[in-house]
């Protein structure tokens, strides 16, 4: 039996492949990829099947990236899953604090230990990913540069962990999502997710937005993003309750998709909990 080929972002001890272990448990045939965009080329081009990207941050919020790329490309959610982000500091064996001048890692990690950081006068540089970071430290052998990362990217680059936990938030955890190719709807799939953006008048949101009130569906989340080639216009992102084989949802999205200028569905899966 052939294995699903998954893809995650960084290299062996990324968060991202945390992530798809949960989801996918330990039979798939993982493939690391450089970029996020790498996950949405790969699969477009089938060389994986499914892919996995974070989208938001308990403590610093959306990750912009992702929702520009979720529009950009042909893809859809198929789930979701959280990881709770543990960051440490780590080094070369032997590296003490006082040797350090330069911190290596992915900006979300810079963010989500912005207290612990500036506490020091380290020169933050941002690199593709927290366990790339660590595999870079490891390979240039310098004790004056360390990296940010989870515990298992130390314990496989071979580095010392010199402060752990150092997040500013001690419940910090990161929602990922799964992309396929194609929308996947089943029985239990109880949350949407939708990108659109409206005519630049007044009430144009409203006269969408009402549509989840009259119908009695229950939002999740609004997230807005600039649409880029149209200055001062949004796209919003939008998640509810609920699966679109449902009669009520149905007609409520037919109606909205009305009123908007742009309408996708991203995705009907089932909700992390
Ligand atoms: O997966 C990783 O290790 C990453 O570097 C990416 C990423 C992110 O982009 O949010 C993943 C989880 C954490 O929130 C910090 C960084």
């Amino acid at each position: 039996m052939s294995l699903l080929r998954v893809g995650f972002q960084g290299v062996k001890g990324a968060f991202g492949e945390e992530a798809l272990y949960n989801y996918f448990g330990e039979e798939v045939h993982t493939i690391a990829v450089k970029n996020f965009e790498d996950i949405c080329t790969s699969l477009e081009s089938g060389t994986i099947e499914y892919g996995v990207l974070p989208i938001e941050n308990s403590s610093t919020g959306a990750i912009s990236d992702v929702y520009d790329l979720i529009n950009k490309y042909e893809c859809h959610i198929v789930g979701e899953t959280h990881v709770k982000v543990n960051h440490n500091l780590m080094g070369i064996k032997g590296c003490k604090m006082e040797d350090i001048e330069e911190v290596y890692s992915h900006p979300q990690a810079f963010e989500q230990s912005k207290n612990y950081l500036n506490n020091y006068k380290w020169k933050l540089v941002p690199y593709y990913n927290t366990a790339k970071s660590a595999e870079y430290i490891m390979k240039q052998g310098n004790k004056k540069i360390a990296a940010i990362g989870s515990k298992k990217a130390a314990q496989l680059y071979n580095l010392d962990i010199l402060a752990s936990n150092i997040n500013s938030n001690n419940t910090n955890t990161t929602r990922f999502i799964i992309l396929g190719k194609k929308l996947m709807v089943n029985e239990d799939c109880n949350k949407i997710s939708v990108v659109l953006s409206t005519e630049h008048k007044a009430g144009a949101l409203y006269h969408v937005l009402k549509h989840f009130a009259e119908n009695n569906i229950n939002m999740l989340k609004i997230e807005s993003r600039p649409r880029g080639n149209t200055p001062w216009e949004y796209n919003f992102y939008i998640d509810f309750e609920g699966n679109i084989n449902n009669d009520i949802i149905r007609k409520a999205l037919e109606k909205m998709s009305k009123d908007c200028h742009h309408f996708k569905i991203l995705g009907n899966y089932k909700q992390f909990n």
